[in-house]
């Protein structure tokens, strides 16, 4: 469902020329969720912007149900669910109404969008908090909204930008639930985090980034055999001293 080919992206600086996605090629498929993972600088943003066709790259392609990002960006982003720990919600808006309008803005009936609106926030149970006015929500109700909301326009992919950053457990459990309500309803999920116990209980597939190369690729038992190593944790740790030795 979301293919990422031969990806390259460099950056120009004043210091030379940061090489940020280095010939990445990745496929997740439906109910698949899938962490990109690597340390700070590895390449997650930047691939998450070409695949969100923020960026473009300077070779490669991502495709989205085989639409390439660059020939129908439209397309592709009706097809691409976001949720990032930086969403926000719009304090003057009821709950409803927020999510009225993103389904407008991705083009989604009304009454279908009135349908769904009524159905996510069953799954997520905030079909109480539908209209009170999103200012007026705690953290943990603002989270389970933008949860919600990008997820109104039924998108067969989700990405997913460090979801549980700044949450406590329970905010933390909601993520955990959430992602499996994806993976059952068939959605292909790529989640960036640095939680690597998290993405360890989370994610079925791992791709693990350092300088933007792809190093290892698998489940956690390819992971295991490829490195030797038992946690994701080790992993990395072995990748970063093998870029300092
Ligand atoms: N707009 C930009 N201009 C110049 N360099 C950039 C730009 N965006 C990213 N980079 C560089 O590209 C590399 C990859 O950055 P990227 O943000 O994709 O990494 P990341 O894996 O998301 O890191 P983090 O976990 O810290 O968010 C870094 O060296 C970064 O400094």
């Amino acid at each position: 469902m979301l293919q990422v080919q031969s990806l390259v992206k460099s950056f120009s600086l004043d210091s030379g020329e940061v090489r940020a996605v280095d010939d990445l090629s990745f496929s997740v498929s439906e109910k698949v969720v899938y962490g990109l993972l690597g340390p700070n600088g590895a390449g997650k943003t930047t691939t998450l912007r070409i695949i969100l066709g923020l960026l473009e790259p300077d070779h490669g392609y991502t495709a989205v149900d085989g639409i390439h990002t660059t020939v129908d960006p439209i397309a592709v982003k009706s097809r691409l669910g976001f949720v990032s720990s930086n969403d926000g919600v719009y304090p003057w808006l009821s709950v409803r109404e927020m999510l009225l309008y993103f389904g407008d803005l991705y083009a989604v009936d009304p009454d279908l969008a009135a349908t769904r609106a009524e159905e996510l926030a069953a799954l997520m149970g905030i079909e109480h908090l539908l209209d009170r006015r999103a200012g007026t929500l705690s953290t943990g109700q603002r989270q389970r909204v933008t949860l919600v909301r990008g997820l109104i326009h039924d998108p067969p992919v989700m990405l997913l930008d460090e979801p549980t950053r700044g949450l406590d457990v329970v905010g933390v459990q909601t993520i955990f639930e959430y992602i499996g309500h994806l993976r059952e309803a068939g959605k292909a999920v790529v989640v960036c985090t640095h939680r690597l116990d998290e993405a360890e209980r989370l994610c079925d597939r791992f791709g693990l980034l350092h300088q933007g190369r792809l190093e290892y690729e698998g489940d956690l038992t390819e992971l295991r055999q490829a490195t030797g190593r038992d946690h994701l944790v080790d992993m990395f740790v072995d990748l970063m001293n093998s870029e300092a030795a």
